[in-house]
């Protein structure tokens, strides 16, 4: 784990928002979100199931698919030796040693994944064709990688329908083995990098024949291949038992650490970001709404939402027994549903008037060394102005009149 603390960050999210244009109407699932990642830093991003975490994962990779779609926004990207390679040919996504993923053509977005950027997923099944031995698919891997890196003007695209790693496919999944020696050589390489005992007779077994765990590892270094600058795991230890979580989050720390790569976790776990995590954002309903070092967040969290989820952390060692869950849901965020105001304030305990009225900008509290969108970052907070329960269902039960009148009407 490092902090880093260079002005320079690896990635700048700026505005970004993916919609999903639904028979029920228009999905705001990322609804503009700034973000900054360092490079070689671990930064999390947790929140309840629907908040929008993979899809914001997802954007950045451009691997949003119809009918979503990114309909503002910047994803810059630092790279000179991308600037190098595809700036004459792409000027308008380029400023400085940043890359818009963005603007850039669609072919060339294809050729960062897996060199620059990989991804891992909670269902490493997915990522592996069940046909083929686990070694090609990683010897593959490799050259795809190598050929992208060579020329990112011509990649292939090889989609297969493997689940959401198509991201992956598109440029590595095999599809018959013509793999070349040393590749195998790297993959089982590859393979002892992310603690596979008996590699060399493991890359000779086909994806069923790995454990849950070993497969995990297996799609790690999978994702390893292109030795890519940042990598995407969304909830990557979700589906294991306990010990073998905590055994693939190490493994994570340490490959972070060896290569110095970025990772962006997406998880629910806040027990996972406090053991893997540098900086954190909290997403709820599309949005950030805190976001801070993991000792500021954790220490100081002023966003109800962080203290609720705060307040339920679950633990890796599995002593408490169970998640205490924040009252209430996730809002639906489909456009026409969504209130003009906090997105919490129905579930808040402190939420107050002004919360009513129009929505939050981020501000930083006087006490507080990070940034939340919440009233309370810039008010200081007196009891006396919480809105009580009984404000919330007398609301409900107004709400409820007015609609039954205007339905007998
Ligand atoms: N293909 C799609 N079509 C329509 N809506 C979608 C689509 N994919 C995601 N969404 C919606 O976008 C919102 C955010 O989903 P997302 O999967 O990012 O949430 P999440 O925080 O990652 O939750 P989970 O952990 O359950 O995956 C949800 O309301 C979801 O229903």
């Amino acid at each position: 784990m490092s902090v880093h603390t260079g002005e320079k960050p690896l990635l700048r999210v700026e505005g970004l928002k993916t919609r999903f244009f639904t028979e029920e109407g228009q999905v705001n699932a990322v609804d503009g979100i700034d973000l900054s990642i360092n490079d070689s830093e671990v930064f999390g991003i947790v929140g309840e199931s629907g908040s929008g975490k993979s899809v914001t994962a997802l954007s950045v990779l451009g691997l949003i698919e119809s009918p979503g779609r990114i309909t503002d926004g910047h994803v810059w990207y630092r790279s000179p030796e991308l600037v190098e390679s595809i700036g004459a040919d792409e000027p308008s996504a380029v400023d400085g040693e940043y890359v818009d993923l963005q603007a850039l053509s669609p072919r060339v977005r294809r050729t960062l994944r897996g060199t620059h950027f990989s991804m891992i997923f909670q269902d490493p099944m997915s990522s592996f064709n069940p046909s083929l031995t686990v070694g090609e698919q990683i010897a593959e891997a490799v050259e795809s990688q190598q050929r992208a890196r060579a020329n990112p003007r011509s990649v292939a695209s090889r989609t297969q329908g493997y689940g959401l790693s198509s991201f992956i496919m598109s440029t590595v999944m095999p599809s018959k083995r013509y793999v070349k020696e040393e590749s195998l050589d790297r993959a089982i390489e590859l393979l002892e990098m992310v603690g596979i005992p008996d590699p060399v007779l493991r890359a000779e077994e086909y994806p069923h024949e790995f454990s849950g765990g070993m497969l995990q590892r297996a799609m790690i270094a999978q994702a390893l291949a292109g030795e890519p600058n940042v990598l995407i795991a969304d909830e990557p230890t979700t589906a294991l038992d306990v010990t073998i979580q905590a055994q693939v989050l190490d493994l994570l720390l340490e490959l972070q650490e060896e290569t110095g790569m970025t990772i962006l976790l997406i998880t629910h776990n806040l027990g996972v970001v406090a053991r893997m995590c540098d900086r954190l954002g909290v997403m709820y309903a599309g949005e950030i709404v805190e976001r801070g070092t993991l000792h500021d967040v954790f220490n100081d969290p002023v966003h109800p939402y962080t203290q609720g989820l705060l307040g339920s952390i679950p633990d890796l060692d599995g002593t408490r027994d169970r998640l205490q869950p924040i009252a209430g849901n996730v809002p639906s965020l489909l456009d026409h549903e969504m209130p003009d105001r906090c997105f919490f304030a129905d579930r808040c305990p402190k939420a107050m008037q002004e919360c009513l009225e129009k929505p939050p900008e981020f501000g930083i509290a006087e006490s507080s060394s990070h940034a939340t969108k919440c009233y309370l970052a810039r008010t200081s907070y007196d009891e006396t102005d919480a809105l009580t329960e009984d404000y919330f269902s007398s609301e409900t039960a107004e709400t409820q009149q007015i609609e039954s009148d205007g339905g007998t009407q």
